[in-house]
């Protein structure tokens, strides 16, 4: 079963609880926040307390994406202000075995995440403790870039893994994913698709979020 997962990134921050709504009423499957600390990523977003303001307009997961340096000096503030999942980078994780389960012992679903670059030998041995493998295909910082297809080998080596151990973990995807970028990341092996531009570019967002869901 796909799941869809519209970024907020290219939302109307002006309107962000309408925004929330329309992609929950348009059948979105998570809602996927993008946090940015101006260190790991050249960009700055959002923090805790947007979060804790989002927790109770919608009754989706809140998947959020931690984009930030020295992550588990917040990973308890996100999990206070009521992210279900949370995902680190493995390339700001030096010691990524304590700070998932860090993660877990908060109450909260973890998540490590991929750089385009980085192979997925940097989690063969951690994949059996997390809930979701993240794999980026843009490089992080910014929405509406250009999906860089080299990833899609990637997909099927973590689905591959996943099979292997009998995981059953979500493999997810963020960056330029759209109606025909999502097919391939669908058959390589994702079920979780983040989808900014794709979906808040559109007017009818129930649509965009069918068509990435591979639906008429
Ligand atoms: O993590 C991200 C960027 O670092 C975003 O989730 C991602 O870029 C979504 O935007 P788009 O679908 O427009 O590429
Ligand atoms: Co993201």
């Amino acid at each position: 079963m796909v799941k869809v997962a519209p970024s907020i990134l290219s939302a109307n921050f002006a309107k962000l609880g309408e925004e929330i709504r329309d992609v929950e009423q348009g059948g979105a499957d998570y809602i996927h926040i993008d946090v940015m600390d101006g260190h790991f990523v050249p960009n700055m977003t959002i923090g805790p307390l947007v979060i804790e303001a989002i927790r109770p307009i919608t009754k989706l997961p809140l998947d959020v994406h931690l984009m930030i340096e020295h992550p588990d000096h917040y990973i308890s503030a996100f999990a206070k202000a009521g992210a279900d999942y949370l995902s680190v980078h493995v390339e700001a994780c030096p010691h990524l075995h304590r700070t998932v389960h860090f993660i877990k012992e908060c109450g909260v679903k973890a998540g490590v995440v991929l750089n385009p670059h980085t192979p997925i030998s940097m989690i063969e041995h951690i994949i059996d403790d997390v809930d979701l493998v993240l794999l980026m295909t843009v490089n992080p910082g910014f929405g509406g870039q250009k999906f860089i297809h080299s990833v899609l080998p990637k997909i099927q080596r973590v689905a591959q893994l996943a099979k292997e151990r009998n995981l059953s973990i979500e493999i997810e995807v963020d960056g330029g994913v759209n109606a025909e970028t999502a097919r391939l990341c669908i058959e390589a092996g994702a079920n979780v698709l983040v989808a900014g531009s794709a979906i808040y570019g559109e007017i009818d967002r129930a649509a965009a979020i069918r068509a990435i869901r591979g639906k008429k």
